[in-house]
């Protein structure tokens, strides 16, 4: 289990990671996302010790995570960190030695994961060679190469192609099956929302949703509805506390979006719609994580920014 409690990191002025805490169990995938800036890569850094934190512990199996325990993690570093020159598995059986993994079992997991990662036959060229997505499938095998109990990737897929993409969820999943912690940050929502058994929302360095997609869902949220009647608008005013959010006129019916407020049985919806005409369509609305995460970063701004000390210079904008 690896847990980050009360992390807090500055820089100057700013608080880049503002007392946050998660915790990613044995055989979990975590999505960290969040707005650019927001210090997902700051927190990554301090989960593998590159960089120190300002108050707050990470924890690794209960007790304090010290350098034993972070070179049994396998890292994706944002500046990526593969040497250009240096032929692939010459260097994937370096990286494996540096963490500790004798020279055999070592080559014969970089032979193993080439072959995973479809790069078995460019093994003895050098990372230059190669395309950047492949470059990138090297990066990943360079974090797997020694077998990590506890992988930490930033931004994993970027720049991988729909099937570059699926290769790895395919490779992260045998890992997490075999009881390995991913907890990696991604802009692809619905590729988070897709992989991850839990996700935890960043915005200026606070972790302000965390949980299953489906607990965001349930979390404080109005339900919503859309309604398709063949009547004219207003029927909705039958029920209290039912808001129309949108309305869209189709041939034969107008189909209306509507928020339930917590008081309102999806039921006395129906039988108002019933009452009005012939329905067309009823059904629940479900958010996507890419309409949740819109919902949180974009609440209380004002408040999330107070706690920084802006510099009109280095100030990142929340989308
Ligand atoms: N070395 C540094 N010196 C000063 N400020 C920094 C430094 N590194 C990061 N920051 C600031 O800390 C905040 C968090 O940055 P971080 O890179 O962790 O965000 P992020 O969530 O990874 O963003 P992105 O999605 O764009 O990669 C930002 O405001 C950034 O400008």
């Amino acid at each position: 289990m690896l847990e980050l409690v009360g992390v807090t990191k500055r820089y100057g002025d700013r608080v880049a990671v503002d007392d946050l805490s998660l915790s990613v169990g044995p055989g979990q995938m975590f999505g960290f996302v969040g707005t650019n800036g927001a210090g997902k890569t700051t927190t990554m850094r301090i989960l593998m010790g590159v960089l120190e934190q300002d108050a707050g512990q990470v924890r690794w199996n209960g007790r304090p995570a010290d350098a034993d325990a972070r070179r049994s993690f396998g890292y994706m570093p944002e500046e990526r960190g593969l040497y250009p020159k240096m032929r692939i598995r010459e260097q994937l059986v370096y990286l494996a030695r540096l963490r500790g993994t004798a020279r055999d079992v070592a080559a014969n997991a970089v032979e193993e994961l080439l072959a995973e990662f479809g790069l078995a036959d460019r093994g003895g060229d050098r990372v230059e060679a190669l395309s950047l997505g492949n470059q990138q499938r090297v990066q990943l095998a360079a974090a797997l190469v020694h077998d990590p109990a506890f992988l930490v990737l930033d931004e994993p897929f970027s720049g991988l192609d729909p099937v570059g993409v699926d290769a790895l969820a395919e490779i992260l999943a045998q890992r997490v099956r075999r009881g390995v912690g991913v907890l990696f940050s991604s802009h692809q929502l619905d590729l988070v929302e897709r992989l991850c058994h839990a996700v935890g929302i960043i915005r200026a360095g606070r972790i302000v949703a965390t949980g299953t997609v489906e607990e965001l869902r349930k979390q404080n949220r109005p339900r919503r509805y859309l309604v398709a009647v063949g009547a004219g608008a207003g029927w909705t005013a039958a029920v209290p506390g039912v808001e129309v959010v949108a309305e869209d006129r189709r041939d034969d019916s107008l189909a209306t979006t509507v928020e339930l407020a917590a008081t309102v049985d999806p039921q006395q919806l129906l039988d108002a719609a019933r009452a009005a005409g012939p329905v067309h369509e009823f059904r629940p609305l479900t958010p996507s994580l890419v309409d949740l995460f819109r919902e949180v970063v974009s609440e209380d701004l004002t408040e999330s920014s107070s706690h920084t000390a802006p510099s009109p210079a280095t100030q990142e904008i929340p989308a």
